[in-house]
């Protein structure tokens, strides 16, 4: 058992957030283009005197590529190893790469658009770098023993491998992260096909043997470029034992930090609504797991509302809405913003208190933890233009031990 920290809150906010997620991607993405779904990239070398290489790749300029390129290290904490038996492949550093056709890079933009689909994540969102790391030559004998991707530079969320055309035989990529685990051979129709691979940096892979031919790749980092938070892989863990550890955590530290913990749900709910039964989605997912350990361990699991009054000048013009009749677009020039938290009930919707003690500024007690700003930025449930008054209504969630 770990004891925790006297501030629960963020803990608690970790699991839940990483339980509200709904993760709609997959740990990795393969595709597989035929000669003529993909372009030929052009490929031009300047290691040594290769030159264009033409594609299919064929035994000779295999050999010219081999002839030019190093052993492939592979990382061990902060050192870089050569190990033939962990990994036998030949690689030449992106420097020496070109491509003539520039229909290349669009292609890799395309794929990069795909394989954010595929990995659940927000392409717009991230704007992800889709930058060339190395060439890779496989030839018989050369595999990749298990290993995770290091993040070779910051922002590095996924690896994505360009297989480009050549025969070859085995070569599979066999994955794994938490209890799933897959195999992706690209290996049939090799001759004829450019075929694409990816995941995310976490996950591990390793790449068996080479039977017979060769297998050229590319190696591309995923490189994430906005200040919206990194892609990543969701916490798979199940949740419950997680609340258990933390709330078990409060209990035996005598309940040391906040009284009570306060998180705002996803939905809006009516006062009539106000009771475990009627919350939807993830809410009720969420307080459903929350109710079973509050139970085991004797907290005060509740439902309440909180009220955001921001009061000031009210500008801008008048408009007709569907449903209010007129209406102002909503600016204020806020001199006072005051929140309360009111009709706290238990999961039956049963009265527990009329107003709770509650500081929005206590960012200990609030989940999220900019608490304030998110009630603040909200939408105006009701907005009595009179007294140039604006009410915020949002429903919380209260979790405390007494
Ligand atoms: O060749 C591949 O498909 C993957 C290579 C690899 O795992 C790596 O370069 O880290
Ligand atoms: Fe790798």
């Amino acid at each position: 058992m770990k004891l925790i920290s006297h501030y629960p809150q963020r803990e608690l906010e970790q699991v839940l957030s990483s339980t509200k997620d709904r993760f709609t991607g997959s740990y990795y993405f393969t595709a597989r283009y035929s000669i003529l779904g993909a372009p030929n990239p052009v490929l031009r070398l300047t290691a040594g005197d290769i030159g264009t290489v033409g594609l299919p790749l064929g035994e000779a300029a295999a050999k010219q590529i081999i002839a030019h390129s190093k052993q492939a290290p592979f990382g061990m904490g902060e050192r870089t190893l050569v190990d033939k038996d962990v990994r036998d492949t030949w690689e030449m550093d992106s420097e020496f790469v070109h491509f003539n056709n520039p229909e290349w890079e669009l292609f890799m933009n395309k794929l990069a658009k795909d394989v954010c689909a595929g990995l659940g994540v927000n392409f717009y969102a991230s704007q992800p770098r889709v930058e060339l790391y190395k060439l890779l030559l496989y030839e018989a004998g050369s595999h990749f023993l298990p290993h995770q991707d290091t993040e070779k530079v910051d922002g590095m969320f996924a690896t994505m491998i360009v297989i480009l055309p050549s025969a070859y035989t085995g070569g599979a990529a066999h994955l794994s992260h938490a209890d799933l685990s897959t195999t992706i051979d690209c290996s049939a129709d090799s001759l004829s096909s450019t075929s694409v691979m990816a995941w995310y940096t976490d996950v591990t892979h390793e790449i068996k043997p080479v039977t017979s031919g060769y297998r050229l790749a590319l190696s591309y980092n995923l490189i994430h470029t906005t200040s919206a938070l990194r892609p990543s892989l969701p916490d798979t863990r199940d949740p419950l034992p997680q609340l258990r550890d933390i709330f078990l955590a409060w209990k035996q530290s005598g309940y040391t930090g906040p009284p009570k913990v306060v998180c705002l749900l996803e939905h809006k709910y009516s006062l009539a609504n106000l009771r475990g039964s009627a919350l939807k989605g993830t809410d009720a997912h969420l307080v459903s797991l929350l109710d079973v350990v509050a139970k085991e361990l004797d907290f005060c699991l509740g439902l309440a509302i909180v009220e955001c009054y921001a009061s000031g000048y009210g500008r801008g013009d008048e408009y007709e809405d569907d449903y209010d009749g007129l209406r102002r677009s909503v600016e204020f020039d806020r001199d006072t913003i005051e929140t309360a938290i009111t009709n706290l009930v238990d999961m039956d919707g049963r009265l527990i208190s009329d107003e709770l003690d509650f500081s929005v500024e206590d960012e200990d007690q609030t989940i999220p933890s900019h608490f304030s700003n998110k009630i603040q930025a909200g939408d105006y449930y009701k907005q009595e233009y009179e007294g140039y008054q604006g009410n915020v209504r949002f429903f919380l969630l209260g979790v405390s031990p007494y």
